[in-house]
């Protein structure tokens, strides 16, 4: 059984325009994804696809004008906003992009003793500084104190600490060099394979490809596609959708070549396939009727005429 299961998710933003009167933007709409234990599932789309919204909403912390509907489960049961109170930062831990997130007034070992749920706290909290190698005296330094990659450790040291089942890692590595990547990837494959599932939102698609098990694929606020790592390779040949297609096609190491056209904006929707004015195997029915997500050799698709 998945551990958490996100389905027909939809996210919309109340605007007000003129005084009272106000407009919906949707910036999520039907949104499926699972995560299992042990596995981790790299989210990759471009900017703007409802990436951080998604982990926004897994652990409740949308704004207050956002709208959502569909189900959020976890361990098979429904992910109440009290639940996702209780939960957050002890099941479900969120690894921020910005090192922000510390509190810059109080010193770096006591925050991450906050987090250790059971047993003796300070006894965990230099243990995993130790595992992470930070030093001793880390421990007495307020966050404006410590570099770049310490910070980053603390940041995972606090989620470790926490005991979570759920991981979610919102860009961990972007701008940094290719060792402290690979550091911080590490540390997300040790928390799988201590089984943990772990979401790993990121731009890097060449590095995430290391450690995944699985890869969605968001476009304009939705899944397009899920599916296995191995079918990241070649020309993209065993990929499903025509944008995973072209997001594969891409990248550099590959044949770098862009597709024309721009996503969406979330308030010029259009009401068929999201992708349709985009893809070249478009058909008329495609603009229609927005497809929904099936089962296609071992992954998923949200496209009708994918084989
Ligand atoms: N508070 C908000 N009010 C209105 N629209 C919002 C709000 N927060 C986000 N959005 C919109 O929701 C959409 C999805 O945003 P999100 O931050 O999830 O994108 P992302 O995929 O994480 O992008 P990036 O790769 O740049 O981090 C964007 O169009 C964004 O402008
Ligand atoms: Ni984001």
């Amino acid at each position: 059984m998945p551990i958490l299961e996100v389905e027909n998710l939809s996210v919309s933003f109340k605007q007000y325009t003129v005084g009272l009167k106000y407009k919906k933007s949707t910036v999520i709409s039907s949104l499926d994804v699972t995560m299992e234990e042990g596995e981790i599932l790299v989210v990759v789309g471009a900017s703007g696809s409802g990436k951080s919204l998604l982990a926004h909403a897994i652990l409740g912390i949308l704004p207050s004008n956002a709208i959502t509907s569909g189900v959020i489960k976890y361990a098979g049961e429904e992910l109440t906003p009290a639940r996702q109170r209780v939960l957050r930062g002890s099941e479900i831990a969120l690894i921020p992009q910005s090192v922000n997130y510390l509190d810059p007034l109080m010193r770096v070992g006591s925050q991450v003793r906050t987090s250790v749920k059971n047993g003796n706290a300070q006894a965990k909290q230099r243990e995993v500084f130790n595992r992470y190698h930070l030093k001793t005296e880390v421990e007495k330094m307020y966050p404006f104190q410590l570099s770049g990659g310490m910070a980053r450790r603390t940041l995972v040291a606090t989620a470790m600490v926490s005991g979570a089942r759920v991981i979610i890692a919102d860009e961990p590595t972007p701008g940094l060099d290719s060792a402290v990547i690979s550091e911080a990837l590490n540390h997300l494959k040790e928390f799988a394979d201590n089984g943990c599932a772990v979401m790993l939102i990121t731009h890097d698609i060449e590095s995430a490809l290391k450690i995944a098990d699985k890869i969605a694929v968001f476009y304009a606020g939705t899944t397009v596609e899920i599916s296995p790592v191995e079918h990241f390779s070649g020309k993209g040949e065993q990929l499903r959708h025509p944008y995973s297609k072209a997001l594969w096609r891409a990248l550099p190491q590959n044949d770098f070549i862009p597709i024309a056209g721009s996503q969406p904006h979330p308030n010029q929707l259009p009401s068929g396939c999201l992708f349709a004015p985009r893809c070249e195997m478009a058909a008329p029915d495609c603009e229609k009727v927005r497809p929904v997500m099936r089962n296609l050799r071992n992954g998923m698709v949200r496209c009708n005429h994918a084989t």
